[in-house]
């Protein structure tokens, strides 16, 4: 049995808690009791019974208090305490995941509180590089009656679908009120929606959103919503009835299929690539540190071929930036790497300190091992 994430997403009042309190209950009903969290510290009264509460570990006003913040800064400031403890969190759903079909999820109302900082990114790429992840954002339906609170709406759920880069389930809450077939006529025809803009523009004349520059804004906007709308599933539900869950459910089945085939290999892609720059970035700086000790290399070789093995055999002037100390004068250094006699090139058991020979050990096991290149380049050069 796979655990799905479902996170729920939505302007403030769009009845994202309602929705996590109905979702919880129907999946109760249907016995796959879901693993729940909440994201939201700012909330009062949570009315379903969440696993991990944020507010069990962060109190929303006494960071308030103590950063001397406003209330969304409180809220951003919270979740980047908590995104601190993620790897915790996920290690938490990763042992319970047995007992759970779903774990659901719910972040603030104020929706950019979690969108657009480092830290809702951190947790929710987290999730999603866990267990196959699905947003569900939720949208007010009678609010959204107007083509043009509506298109801002579909706007601002695409800006979500491209940042995040995660499957998207549109749900039209508040069904009870207002149905959802006008937002279904218009996410499928074009036509339809231009004319609803039309007589929006009649009913409200010149100062009505749907004018002049609103008007055409709108009409070009279309087009690229139509592809936006391909992309994504909607449903309808009322969290009051909870008319709705089942094809809700139905929904988040097929786009964690769709995880599956495009967005996993897709993410793991992406991994792959970071991971490859990476490695090349560190590559780069490794090269640049063997040519700066070539340099080095370069300059022992046209002196008097006498081997460097350590600082103070540096001729003056060669040890750049090391001051020469009086009482160096005539002393003999013991830190030379492999228990080499300076003077006769001798393998001289005796004059190594037993910390140098440890060093010289633990240099060369280091070396061995394949995952330490760096260790190597640098041990075979001091060998040479
Ligand atoms: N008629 C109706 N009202 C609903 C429905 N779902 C939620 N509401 C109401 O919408 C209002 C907002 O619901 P919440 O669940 O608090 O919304 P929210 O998105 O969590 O709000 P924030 O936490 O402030 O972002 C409440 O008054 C709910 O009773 C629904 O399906 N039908």
């Amino acid at each position: 049995m796979t655990l799905s994430t479902v996170i729920c997403i939505g302007m403030a009042g769009s009845g994202k808690t309602t929705f996590m309190q109905r979702l919880n209950s129907h999946l109760r009903s249907k016995e796959q009791p879901p693993y729940v969290i909440n994201l939201d510290p700012a909330v009062l009264n949570v009315p379903y019974g969440a696993n991990i509460d944020i507010r069990d570990s962060i109190k929303y006003k006494k960071v308030m208090e103590n950063y001397s913040l406003g209330p969304n800064g409180a809220i951003v400031t919270s979740l980047n305490l908590f995104s601190t403890k993620i790897d915790q969190v996920i290690g938490l759903v990763e042992k319970k995941q047995e007992g759970h079909t779903h774990c659901i999820i719910d972040t603030p109302g104020q929706i950019e509180c979690f969108v657009w900082s480092a830290s809702g990114a951190i947790i929710t790429e987290s999730f999603a590089s866990t267990f196959p992840t699905v947003i569900a954002y939720i949208v007010d339906t009678p609010r959204n009656s107007s083509p043009t609170t509506f298109m801002s709406n579909m706007l601002y759920a695409c800006s979500i679908l491209y940042k995040t880069k995660l499957p998207m389930i549109i749900v039209f809450n508040k069904t009870d009120v207002k149905k959802e077939d006008f937002a279904r006529e218009w996410m499928t025809d074009f036509e339809a929606f231009q004319t609803a803009v039309r007589e929006d523009q009649e009913l409200n004349g010149d100062f009505g959103m749907g004018s002049g520059y609103m008007s055409s804004l709108i009409n070009s906007m279309s087009l690229m919503l139509e592809e936006f709308y391909s992309q994504l599933d909607m449903v309808g539900v009322s969290s009051y009835t909870g008319d709705g869950f089942d094809k809700f459910l139905d929904a988040v089945d097929d786009k964690v299929k769709e995880y599956d085939e495009f967005y996993k290999s897709e993410r793991d892609r992406i991994v792959k690539e970071k991971e490859l720059n990476e490695k090349k970035r560190k590559e780069k700086s490794l090269n640049g540190l063997m040519k700066d000790l070539g340099i080095n290399k370069q300059k022992k070789n046209d002196s008097d071929n006498e081997s460097i093995e350590v600082i103070s055999d540096l001729e003056e002037g060669e040890n750049d930036g090391i001051l020469d100390r009086d009482e160096d004068e005539g002393v003999e250094r013991e830190y030379t790497f492999a228990g080499e006699d300076r003077m006769s090139g001798e393998v001289n058991e005796q004059k190594t300190p037993d910390l140098q020979k440890r060093y010289a050990e633990a240099l060369a096991a280091t070396a061995k091992s394949p995952s330490s290149e760096t260790a190597e380049n640098i041990a075979r050069y001091i060998r040479e």
